[in-house]
């Protein structure tokens, strides 16, 4: 796919909720992170962003709340928006209930507002402790509470349960849920791992060469549950198209063992054009990092 050239316009605020990428263009140096990439996010709807490490999914979460630039191409998002990050990054000199209200203009800044926020999140009775006597999973949750006290219109998540146990992780996943369907910010998630994709979002989205490669709506009822022949199938094809292999000298195209030539009809329906190669796939649903450069 060649690179689209758009004027480099940069960010322009939006106020419906809606993102909105055409052809953004990001290079580090001679390697090409973003190329031509497209993705649209409606109103409160719900995006997980897959992709190998390296892919460059934080790099696009980053420009999306301004810390980077694209080089060229259009990016539309709304002003209200909030950040949450793998690390819940508190002020460790300050109380939680100050924490959550960090930055905010005096009137706004009350610790009443601070509390209902904790409450939303279940830490009413934590607001006088201090961060470091959080566990955290406590204190991902107040970064949870600081984020959605500014009723984002946009909320950007990168990897925010990737450091938690695996049963705080699905505490944190039906949280989420929940905080999302009251609050309905449009949500952009990045992670790695493709059953916390598939259990969270409407929509999910693969990064890959640059180029979003698959734009899969999830057509499974709510609350999902892991397991069944359509979560496994999209799961499959999620790992198929991001490109994990256990062995990277293997041949690139090996056909998937784990699925019948044709399998059951996906609960995918292709929002692009999508390029599902067949490969070599291993039974885990994370995708490993190679590199950890938090
Ligand atoms: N500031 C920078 N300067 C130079 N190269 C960078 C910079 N930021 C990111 N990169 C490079 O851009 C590529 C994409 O990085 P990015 O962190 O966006 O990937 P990622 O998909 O989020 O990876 P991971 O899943 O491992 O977190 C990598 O090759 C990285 O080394």
């Amino acid at each position: 796919m060649s690179t689209r050239t758009v004027a480099p316009v940069g960010m322009k605020p939006v106020d419906s909720g809606a993102v909105h990428i055409r052809g953004a263009a990001k290079s580090f140096g001679a390697k090409d992170v973003l190329v031509d990439f497209d993705l649209d996010i409606a109103p409160g709807e719900f995006v997980a962003l897959l992709g190998a490490s390296g892919s460059g999914k934080s790099t696009l979460l980053k420009i999306l709340c301004e810390l980077e630039t694209v080089d060229h191409g259009i990016v539309r998002v709304p002003s209200a928006r909030s950040v949450v990050f793998q690390e819940p990054r508190l002020v460790p000199s300050m109380q939680v209930w100050k924490n959550v209200v960090l930055g905010r203009s005096r009137a706004l800044a009350s610790r009443a507002a601070a509390e209902a926020a904790l409450a939303e999140v279940g830490l009413a009775s934590h607001a006088d402790d201090w961060p470091r006597t959080l566990s955290g999973g406590e204190a991902q949750r107040v970064a949870l509470a600081r984020a959605l006290i500014r009723e984002p219109r946009l909320l950007l998540l990168d990897e925010p349960f990737a450091a938690l146990d695996a049963l705080t992780r699905i505490r944190m996943h039906a949280l989420v849920a929940q905080l999302c369907a009251r609050h309905n910010p449009s949500v952009l998630l990045v992670t790695h791992d493709i059953d916390e994709a598939i259990l969270l979002a409407d929509r999910v989205a693969v990064l890959r060469s640059g180029h979003k490669s698959l734009d899969a709506v999830v057509d499974l009822p709510r609350p999902r549950t892991r397991g069944g022949p359509a979560f496994e199938a999209l799961r499959r094809t999620l790992l198929a198209e991001i490109g994990v292999s256990t062995d990277p000298e293997a041949e690139p195209a090996v056909a998937d063992q784990t699925q019948p030539p044709r399998a059951a009809p996906l609960p995918v329906r292709a929002r692009s054009a999508s390029t599902v190669v067949p490969r070599t796939v291993v039974p885990r649903t994370v995708v490993p990092k190679e590199t950890e450069r938090r």
